[in-house]
């Protein structure tokens, strides 16, 4: 079935002050409905604060957020977190369904999906971190969200099943297009995943770079590993600047 629930983003001027410490300003951005959007920037810049705007979760001292499309069907968006806030005591269906006794079918079809079958009746405490992750993915998109959030979703995983997730997240998006923001410290991942990458430094969105690259991408690739070099660079001058 071809999607015709993907939605587009508008921020306009959005600024964000905590207390006495303003941490984004006037930050413009026009994200295409479908869009894989990667942040990078140095820590403390204000990805994660952004990413809870578009959310919803808070409210931006300055700026809007508008959406683009047909908003009709999902919840406009869903977030997915470094640590997987599974409930230990609800068993995986069921930490899937949360807070909905409908949509069995569809939960079931998603474990499936992210490679969990037959483990629907295991605690979270008998998964692998990279398990609990794929359970939090399959949260994530139950109700088909228009946007996925996901805010350093692999950044507690060891490199290998770090990879493994990356691959598993293009193959659930190949099957579900949504539209995606990721913010992520792993200059690799966000070249690899995503149609465009930007740093978000103190001055703003300083790069937007724009990955014509087909799927899946080669990670030997040597432009890939001249934007690397590039997008690395940049983080430090970043992280020099607000250090
Ligand atoms: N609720 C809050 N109250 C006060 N200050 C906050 C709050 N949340 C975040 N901050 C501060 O705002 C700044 C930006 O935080 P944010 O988590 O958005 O940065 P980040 O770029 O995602 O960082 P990291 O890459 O380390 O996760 C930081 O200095 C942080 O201490």
């Amino acid at each position: 079935m071809p999607p015709t629930d993907l939605v587009g983003l508008e921020l306009s001027g959005i600024g964000h002050r905590y207390r006495d410490k303003t941490v984004l300003h006037d930050i413009d951005l026009s994200v295409a409905p479908g869009e894989f959007v990667s942040f990078l920037g140095p820590s403390g810049v204000g990805k994660s604060t952004l990413l809870r705007i578009i959310a919803g979760l808070e409210q931006p001292t300055r700026g809007a957020v508008e959406s683009t499309g047909d908003r009709s069907g999902g919840p406009m968006s869903r977030m997915m977190f470094q640590e997987d806030r599974l409930l230990p005591w609800r068993n995986v269906l069921d930490n899937v369904q949360l807070g909905t006794r409908h949509q069995r079918e569809r939960a079931v079809e998603l474990l499936n999906e992210v490679g969990l079958s037959g483990r629907e009746t295991d605690w979270p405490s008998e998964l692998s971190g990279g398990q609990r992750q794929r359970v939090a993915l399959a949260r994530a998109l139950l109700h088909r969200p228009h946007v996925l959030l996901l805010d350093e979703p692999f950044g507690a995983l060891d490199a290998i099943t770090r990879v493994a997730m990356q691959q598993l997240l293009e193959r659930v998006l190949a099957e579900q297009p949504r539209t995606v923001l990721l913010v992520t410290h792993d200059v690799e991942e966000a070249l690899v995943l995503s149609d465009r990458v930007l740093l978000l430094t103190e001055q703003g969105i300083t790069r937007d770079l724009r990955i014509g690259q087909a799927r899946p991408r080669h990670r030997g690739d040597a432009q890939l590993a001249a934007w690397k070099e590039e997008l690395l660079d940049g983080l430090l001058q970043a992280d020099n600047a607000l250090a």
